[in-house]
């Protein structure tokens, strides 16, 4: 068996708490994990990642001057690759705090990221409990990652709400997953900020929001990276208070950390530092500063041992040789090797403690909710989100403040010749302005919400196709309520058509615009990774089809031409301008349709040839077709995009 957990400065650290945890631990198999042990040894051995290297900026003289395929050298030859972590061994047990330290770009989130099996090794080998790291770990092992990605309007009570109803079994009932989040809250101290949005509570509760996400399902290994970046020294130490307590009811902790206050440098109970990927040393925190000492480098009097570690190992690159030789003699002295023999030792030993049982890895399941379950919480959580996001009063107010300023420019429009033209300047300024809004509003949601999906994701919460569905069904309703509020303003203020029969068609026709705009918004952002990218994109994407839609140019060169169908402002408007026109228009002299009536009174233009004097092209049904048609395949296409990427923070 696993030692007991008791690591050696768990008392020390119980001594520094001010608060009381009341750690309930569900049994595994009630929350679907698939460890029969609920203690977990991590243990690593000889890990290499390599990456490939960034791909050189494109150089004017490389492109332009001396031509394709030149390079400064002349030769082709294969790039080497990146390593990042190089022979790095270790172990955690139940009941200790592993810190993983070194300077910026030393490893860290490259490790954990290895250990959570998100990141992918180049060789080496990671085991729990002796057996090869692999799928059916993921809801044993939980990830805090450094950034604290949440749906921002939610309060932190339904975050925890909607992910213990995402990841908990269905045959857990609701009252107990109720329960688990009460107990979460009030592990963490969030009772005070329990119900309020996540947008408006601090640093320090949103890093103990997104710990509680990850212990609902009582994971047996925590891995936090860098949990105290952003917050003053009392929440640091308040927050590793918290590590300790977990530690102490029997979970593997193994953290990152930059600096350390002192305090939190004592409470942990193993450290491994590295330097550019390399293991420099492995052990207690005392014993490092022993270590050091031993090469030389002691502890400078009333100096902090982890500053002064720190100081050992950073660099600044070019200028400082003494640094930089200092750093190269760390590395090149501490013994891997050894490291290496011990961390095989440990999980050859768990491998005779824990034989793998293979009936529970056929067993194993990918999810521990249902697809129907999955829909309904995502698309309860989709609409509360998105509820809170764009019914604010404020947004109301601009909708209903520009419908009244557009009723009054186009006040009152007579029915007749005179008001031809300025019926479809309105026609298209609705489309214009609302198209832009849901274009540009799911483009720039899309990037956000991504990260927080494949964060979830990677923690085996649901299918990718039950939140896309979720997602675009639910927020469809909230994203037409503004243009709704807005279209039954202008709409009557302007008299564009004052039958109800051309009012509803028309109403129906300018919202499906707007769910045309959404899914090419959707499709941009769920394509273009790179926020400014997709933003010129967009812009530009939208400038296009708007100019070719019909209203500005009518004769449009071939070779720009073709946009114009796949724009959803031209089937709009050609759509639109078919529903206002439904009479045959009164000539009355005023030239607003010269041509036509000749300047002459009480001759009524056929409806049909004013439609092709303002460009109006194929059948209402026609076009109205094509709009279902670009609100369907754009959302097919950004969900066919989105399964392409694999991971929304550009790591491999
Ligand atoms: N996919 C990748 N491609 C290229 N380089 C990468 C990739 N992932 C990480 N790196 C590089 O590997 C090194 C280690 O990165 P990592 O994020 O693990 O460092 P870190 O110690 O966590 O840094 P910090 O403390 O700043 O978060 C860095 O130089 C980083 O630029």
């Amino acid at each position: 068996m696993t030692p007991a957990p008791n690591g050696p400065s768990s008392s020390a650290a119980a001594t520094m708490e001010d608060i009381e945890l009341s750690l309930t631990p569900s049994p595994s198999s009630l929350l679907g994990e698939s460890d029969a042990s609920d203690h977990v040894t991590i243990s690593f051995h000889k890990l290499i990642k390599q990456v490939p290297p960034p791909p050189p900026p494109p150089s004017l003289l490389s492109s332009s001057i001396a031509g394709p395929g030149s390079s400064s050298s002349g030769s082709a030859a294969a790039p080497t690759m990146k390593q990042i972590l190089s022979n790095v061994s270790g172990s955690a047990n139940p009941g200790e705090i592993l810190a993983l330290m070194g300077p910026s770009g030393s490893g860290k989130t490259t490790l954990l990221d290895c250990l959570s099996n998100r990141g992918i090794i180049s060789s080496g080998t990671i085991s729990i409990n002796g057996a090869p790291l692999s799928k059916r770990h993921k809801r044993s092992i939980a990830y805090v990652m450094q950034s604290d990605i949440f749906f921002d309007h939610l309060t932190v009570r339904d975050q925890l709400l909607y992910t213990a109803l995402l990841r908990l079994p269905d045959s857990l009932p609701l009252k107990a997953k109720v329960a688990r989040v009460d107990d979460t809250i009030n592990q963490l101290r969030l009772q005070k900020c329990a119900n309020t949005p996540i947008m408006l509570i601090s640093g320090g509760e949103k890093k103990r929001t997104n710990i509680g996400t990850e212990l609902l399902t009582d994971p047996r290994v925590l891995l936090l990276d860098e949990p105290t970046s952003g917050l003053d020294s009392t929440s640091a130490v308040a927050l590793m208070n918290v590590l300790r307590t977990l530690a102490d009811s029997g979970k593997t902790v193994v953290t990152s950390i930059h600096q350390p206050s002192s305090a939190v440098f004592a409470g942990f109970d193993k450290l491994l530092v590295l330097a550019d990927g390399f293991m420099v040393y492995s052990g207690t925190p005392a014993g490092s500063m022993e270590y050091f000492s031993s090469l030389g480098y002691p502890v400078p009097a009333g100096y902090n041992a982890s500053d002064h570690l720190m100081d050992l190992l950073v660099v600044d690159a070019g200028v400082d040789e003494e640094a930089a030789g200092r750093k190269q003699k760390l590395i090149d002295h501490w013994d891997s090797e050894t490291s290496a023999k011990t961390a095989l030792e440990i999980t050859e030993k768990l491998k005779q403690s824990f034989p793998v049982d293979e009936s529970e890895l056929q067993h194993y399941k990918k999810w521990n909710t249902s697809y129907l379950t999955q829909l309904r919480v995502l698309m309860h959580r989709a609409m509360r989100n998105s509820r809170s996001a764009i019914f604010t009063p404020l947004n109301f107010i601009k909708s209903a403040v520009l419908g009244f300023i557009v009723g009054l420019v186009w006040f009152q429009m007579e029915d007749g010749e005179k008001f031809v033209q300025d019926k479809s300047g309105l026609v298209f300024f609705n489309m214009t302005f609302w198209v832009f809004d849901s274009l540009f509003t799911a483009f720039m949601s899309f990037p956000s919400e991504r990260d927080l999906i494949f964060k979830e994701r990677s923690s085996g919460s649901y299918r990718l196709s039950a939140y896309f569905i979720a997602k675009t069904v639910s927020e469809a309703p909230m994203r037409i309520a503004l243009p709704f509020v807005y279209i039954m303003i202008s709409y009557w203020m302007a008299n564009l058509n004052a039958h109800l029969s051309a009012f509803f068609p028309f109403l129906a026709v300018q919202l499906l615009c707007v769910l045309a705009g959404e899914s090419i918004g959707l499709f941009i952002g769920a394509t273009v990774l790179d926020m400014e990218k997709a933003m010129v994109i967009a812009t530009l994407i939208s400038l296009a089809m708007m100019l070719t839609g019909g209203f500005f140019a009518e004769h449009v060169e071939d070779y720009v031409g073709w946009v114009q169908y796949l724009s959803p402002f031209k089937y709009s408007y050609h759509a639109c301008i078919q529903i206002a026109f439904d009479e045959d228009v009164k000539c009355d002299g005023s030239g607003g349709l010269d041509g036509l009536c000749d300047g002459s009174e009480g001759y009524a233009a056929r409806d049909d040839v004013v439609f092709g004097v303002l460009g109006a092209e194929g059948s209402v049904a026609f076009n109205v077709s094509m709009l279902f048609l670009i609100s369907i395949i754009g959302r097919l296409a950004a969900y066919v995009a989105l399964r392409r990427v694999k991971d929304g923070t550009g790591r491999v």
